[in-house]
């Protein structure tokens, strides 16, 4: 599996510790920075990541920030996209299962290194159940096959 990731400031620790436990793991990883001890912006690394997946380049994308939530936000918009914002390990597992999400994003200031690995650990090994699921994913994608307006 390649997995793209990517942080801003206020997630560069786990994103380090996120990519030694794949490179363990015997994933490819595209790290896509910051390499930053200063401020940057999260939309220069949530969308190159998830442009990444949508392009085929990875199969699929890590994001950190403080919350996450703009790293989510700003994948999001990225075509083929399915972000989830996971602080949980019954939702890390859910979201592959039944949304087949294809970009993790985290805070790092929401929870600690021991949690957030188990949660990629978790989300990377879980396979989509498809299924029922498939046609609720499908509305999505159609919906966005459309394009907005
Ligand atoms: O986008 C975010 C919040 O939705 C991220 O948590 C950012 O990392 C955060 O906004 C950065 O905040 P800072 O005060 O500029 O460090």
């Amino acid at each position: 599996m390649r997995v793209a990731i990517g942080s801003d400031h206020a997630g560069v620790e786990l994103r380090q510790e996120v990519v030694n436990m794949m490179q363990e793991m015997g994933i490819e990883v595209k790290d896509a920075g910051c390499e930053c001890s200063t401020s940057v912006d999260y939309p220069d690394y949530a969308i190159p990541v998830a442009e990444m997946v949508a392009n085929g380049e990875a199969d699929r994308g890590i994001l950190i920030c403080g919350t996450g939530i703009g790293m989510s936000i700003a994948a999001n918009k990225v075509k083929g996209i399915r972000c989830a914002l996971v602080h949980d390990l019954f939702s890390a597992k859910a979201t592959r299962l039944h949304n087949d999400s294809n970009v993790l994003a985290m805070g790092e200031r929401i929870i600690g290194p021991g949690l957030a690995l188990e949660i990629a650990r978790v989300w990377l090994t879980t396979e989509y159940e498809g299924g029922r699921h498939s046609k609720r994913v499908g509305k999505i994608s159609d919906y966005e096959a459309k394009g907005t307006k």
